[in-house]
């Protein structure tokens, strides 16, 4: 592929048909009960729109930007809060939506944070989940796709922030991130 891309892992239509069975899910398991979305920022941003728009329960949407990546393709394993929610989660129920958990370093600490903050309930719900997040203590309620451990872009994935306005998850070429 001409664009530093490798291979495509998934494509646009798996994306869309995951998305409408895991909002089929949450409106089940959240029938007759108010449902806060968390989408964390940057990488959220499509999965968060496009589940959002599937589900049919009423919910309202937040915002977190934390950061443990910057421009590099390994975890630095310190968050950040660089934007934090502007909604009181006491007694909410608390739905996070991830692009991917790779280490799982982001959202335990994400989940810690929001739990001390006396919600309702807090559960996760990532497009991707990575094999390295199953050594870490992480409930994962509901995953788009289990991939295996390479470097992905695309649906708000970024490689020092390019990519994420690919509408599919691929592979990046070694050769754009090995000198
Ligand atoms: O499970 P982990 O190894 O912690 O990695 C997952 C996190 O890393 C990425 O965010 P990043 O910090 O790069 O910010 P971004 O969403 O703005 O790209 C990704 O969007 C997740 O939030
Ligand atoms: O594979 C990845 N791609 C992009 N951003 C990421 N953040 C954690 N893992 C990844
Ligand atoms: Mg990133």
């Amino acid at each position: 592929m001409g664009d530093g891309l490798e291979k495509v892992l998934v494509t646009e239509e798996q994306i869309k048909a995951r998305n409408a069975e895991l909002a089929a899910e949450i409106d089940a398991d959240y029938a007759g009960k108010d449902l806060l979305l968390v989408g964390v920022l940057k990488g959220a941003v499509m999965v968060m729109a496009d589940l959002a728009r599937e589900l049919h329960h009423p919910c309202e949407m937040d915002w977190m930007a934390v950061s443990s990546y910057g421009a590099g393709t390994t975890s630095s394993g310190v968050v950040r809060i660089l934007k934090d929610l502007d909604t009181d989660i006491k007694d909410r129920n608390v739905l996070i939506v991830e692009d991917v958990i790779d280490s799982g370093l982001t959202l335990s600490w994400l989940v810690g944070n929001l739990k001390s903050r006396g919600p309702a309930s807090v559960e996760i719900c990532t497009m991707v989940r990575k094999p390295l997040a199953f050594d870490v203590d992480l409930d994962v309620k509901y995953i788009g796709f289990d991939l295996p451990n390479e470097f992905i872009v695309g649906y708000g994935l970024d490689y020092a922030e390019k990519y994420r306005n690919l509408p599919f998850i691929g592979t990046l070429a070694p050769h754009m991130y090995q000198g």
